[in-house]
């Protein structure tokens, strides 16, 4: 049996099994040996002619963003009324049949756009260019998810389903679980919360699936079998991602309503250049820069020239290593947007 067998197997499996104490542990057993194919099914195949999976583009400026989609959603379109680049779209599917990176200029950083193929159902296993475009996905910091407002729900969640069976998970933060695999001493579980979902039992079990049979496991956060697979497994992508519903020229006020109150969803219109400017303000809170200014003693800040951190970003991460007036502060101070950092040599 092919691994792809095995995984509908299981899946099928999974299905039809009913969730209740009885079976969690089987059912954990069967999600650890599910993401162990999964697993094996995301390893470059050795006889594949090309090296990389990805469409080589650079990474350029302070941040990526990825463009993910069905065909036909507007993708191009969008890239092309964002940035100076001219990304050919038109009203058949797969118009686009590579990675097109544009640039957007925002609030002094340069954000770079990546226009992508359009991905369908079964991306993941290598249908269409799916996973060139996935392996793209995985390198952006946030993923913009642009999908067709007159379809409702569906695209979202096929995709969606695409993505998390190739290890991306969105909008989503990296389990509180400590993990560390031993060279003996058996396996150490502790937990700081009371468990709702995981055992001592049911995490022995799955460690044993991974033939782990000696390692420390704590638990700082009441995580599920699923995600405590993820910490063991470990090459996941924590990614922030935003719905984007485009072409709201095409559904009525109340279904634009809808829409726009979902979580983590913007609505627009390329067509007809609908709320744009807020789609960027949300574009740049989800990736989270902070921009920091310079000045010289005696002179006036350099407004022209920024420096982009990521938010959280402490002075060290200007990369230096003196101190600053009016207000000093130490070398672990966070940076806020549009601080003014003035260096003085001792
Ligand atoms: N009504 C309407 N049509 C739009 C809008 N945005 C894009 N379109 C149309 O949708 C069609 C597809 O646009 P593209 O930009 O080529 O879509 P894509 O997602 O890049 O498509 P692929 O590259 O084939 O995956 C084109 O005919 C666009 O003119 C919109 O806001 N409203
Ligand atoms: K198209
Ligand atoms: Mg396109």
């Amino acid at each position: 049996m092919g691994i792809l067998e095995k995984i509908s197997e299981i899946e099928k499996e999974i299905a039809r099994t009913q969730k209740n104490k009885a079976t969690e542990y089987h059912l954990g057993l069967l999600k650890a040996k599910l993401a162990k194919y999964r697993a094996q099914l995301l390893e470059p195949s050795k006889s594949a002619s090309s090296k990389g999976e990805g469409f080589d583009v650079m990474k350029s400026g302070d941040a990526r963003v990825a463009l993910i989609g069905f065909p036909s959603v507007g993708k191009s379109t969008f890239l092309s009324l964002m940035t100076s680049t001219a990304s050919e779209a038109a009203s058949y599917e797969f118009t686009t049949l590579t990675c097109i990176p544009g640039v957007i200029e925002y609030k002094g950083a340069n954000i770079q756009l990546l226009d992508l193929p359009g991905i369908i159902e079964g991306a993941a296993q290598g249908k269409g260019r799916g996973r060139q475009v996935i392996a793209v996905a995985r390198t952006a910091d946030v993923v913009i998810m642009m999908l067709d407002a007159t379809k409702g729900e569906v695209q979202r969640l096929l995709l969606e389903k695409e993505l998390e069976s190739v290890g991306i998970r969105l909008n989503k933060h990296k389990p509180n679980i400590y993990f560390k695999p031993k060279k003996g001493g058996g396996i150490s579980f502790n937990s700081t919360v009371t468990l709702t979902q995981c055992s001592e039992k049911l995490v022995q079990l799955i460690l044993h699936e991974y033939k782990i049979f000696n390692a420390e496991v704590l638990f700082r956060e009441d995580c599920s079998p699923d995600e405590f697979i993820d910490v063991i497994v470990g090459n996941r992508v924590y990614m922030p991602c935003l719905y984007v519903y485009n072409k709201i020229d095409q559904i009525s006020m109340e279904e634009v309503d809808r829409l726009a109150r979902k979580p983590n969803s913007v609505v627009i219109s390329c067509g007809m250049k609908l709320n744009l400017d807020y789609l960027l303000e949300m574009l740049w809170e989800y990736l989270a820069l902070t921009c920091i200014y310079t000045k010289k003693r005696g002179q006036r800040p350099d407004f022209t020239d920024a420096i982009i951190l990521r938010k959280g970003a402490s002075v060290e991460h200007v990369g230096t290593s003196t101190k600053y007036s009016p207000q000093r502060v130490g070398l672990t101070h966070t940076m806020e947007h549009e601080d003014v950092i003035q260096i003085v040599k001792k």
